[in-house]
């Protein structure tokens, strides 16, 4: 492909990304894969350069722009050799009228930039963001894992991470493939820390996905006691299983549960769990470094749905909780009604209950919780607190 032709292909699949974002359809990496399988004469160097230009353009834009080729004229108005590549030879796009609109440049989109945080360092959520990976307790000590990722350096104070370069292959590494260490950013892994699960607990995931910190439970736990991870949705639990059975966690009992009907599903467990993750479904404002497209998804009105959903959730797992137990919740958001505000409005609702300062050596302490910022701590952006139901 020629360069131009490159920026075209961009075009394309920025076309196609705007509507997907508007309609709900499927992510970024998703169309990307889909339109390179049904273009096989694209090289590797052709792949790599469309996706960068992609984005490239995506991290620009906060608000989902009018077009691809708006998209990629905005982004050309930084770059003038990028310019030049609208030429209209064959493949390339037309060349750039004099006048015509370029998507604006801005980090977070203008009706959410009063929502986050005030500590929230806006610019810094579109950076580019490292490889971390924590060290399987389960099989392997941080000591051993360490000299097999000579690129690697220590992140202070999580001595079972590591942080590797931007977009390290780290699922073709054996210590992958032999579960000695799983992917993980180290906001997340302070987030289980914060659980405080230890060997011959009760703990519940409630909210476990393909069960990232699910793992990092296990590994707390030394493989002793009881774990539940439970999800609404079925695949996501599902990629669990595999991922279990590499890192040699194979007491983790998983739990499906039906939307809008998980008390049922969890009535066995009431008042039985030392600790309750809440890691809730979110706006995912923190982690825009990774997932920058995110911003073009979100709404108001989805906003205002997942608030609401937490606040649900939260309900359903506080029964969950032995007395003198904890509930851990977290966000990987940065909008304080989502944390701060979502907090308050538990501790009002559940009478005796009591937020406990988190005992963590990273964050800033932000309405009874802490929050993490790529900024001031290097990790994706997370809210998380301590609730604790009355003895
Ligand atoms: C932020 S993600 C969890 C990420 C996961 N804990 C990890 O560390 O990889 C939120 C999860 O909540 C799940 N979820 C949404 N609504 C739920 C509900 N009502 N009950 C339980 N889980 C729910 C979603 O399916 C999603 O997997």
């Amino acid at each position: 492909m020629t360069p131009s032709a490159r920026v075209q292909a961009a075009i394309d699949l920025l076309d196609a990304i705007i509507a997907s974002a508007r309609d709900g359809g499927p992510a970024a990496d998703t169309l990307i894969a889909r339109y390179f399988k049904e273009r096989r004469y694209a090289g590797s160097r052709d792949r790599r350069a469309v996706r960068d230009h992609v984005y490239d353009a995506i991290r620009r834009a906060a608000e989902r722009p009018e077009s691809g080729r708006a998209a990629m004229i905005g982004l050309a108005q930084d770059q003038p050799a990028l310019a030049a590549l609208f030429d209209g030879s064959p493949h390339a796009p037309l060349p750039i009228e004099p006048g015509e609109p370029g998507a604006p440049a801005s980090a977070v989109p203008a009706w959410l930039q009063p929502l986050l945080a005030a500590p929230v360092e806006q610019d810094a959520l579109l950076g580019r963001a490292p490889v971390d990976v924590r060290v399987n307790r389960l099989k392997a000590a941080p000591a051993q894992v360490a000299p097999l990722f000579p690129d690697a350096i220590a992140v202070p104070r999580l001595p079972d991470a590591l942080r590797l370069p931007e977009g390290s292959p780290v699922e073709q590494h054996p210590a992958w493939k032999d579960g000695l260490v799983e992917v993980q950013d180290a906001g997340s892994q302070w987030i289980a820390a914060a659980c405080e699960a230890r060997p011959g607990m009760t703990v519940v995931d409630l909210c476990a996905g393909a069960g990232g910190k699910t793992l990092a439970l296990a590994a707390a736990m030394a493989g002793q006691g009881r774990l539940i991870a439970a999800d609404t949705i079925r695949s996501r639990l599902a990629r669990l299983e595999p991922r279990a059975q590499r890192a040699g966690a194979t007491f983790i009992d998983t739990l499906l549960l039906d939307q809008a009907h998980e008390a049922r599903g969890l009535a066995h467990l009431q008042g039985q769990a030392d600790v309750v993750l809440v890691d809730a479904p979110c706006s995912g404002t923190g982690t825009w470094r990774r997932n920058p497209e995110a911003r073009w998804r979100l709404t108001p009105a989805r906003l205002e749905r997942l608030v609401a959903e937490q606040a649900r959730i939260l309900d359903f797992a506080a029964p969950l909780v032995r007395p003198g137990g904890l509930l851990v919740y977290a966000t990987c958001a940065l909008v304080d009604r989502e944390g701060r505000d979502q907090v308050a409005a538990f501790l009002a609702r559940h009478e005796g209950w009591i937020v406990e300062p988190v005992d963590v050596p990273v964050g800033r302490a932000h309405g009874g919780g802490v929050l993490l910022t790529p900024e001031h701590d290097g990790s994706d952006g997370f809210f998380f607190a301590q609730l604790c139901r009355p003895a």
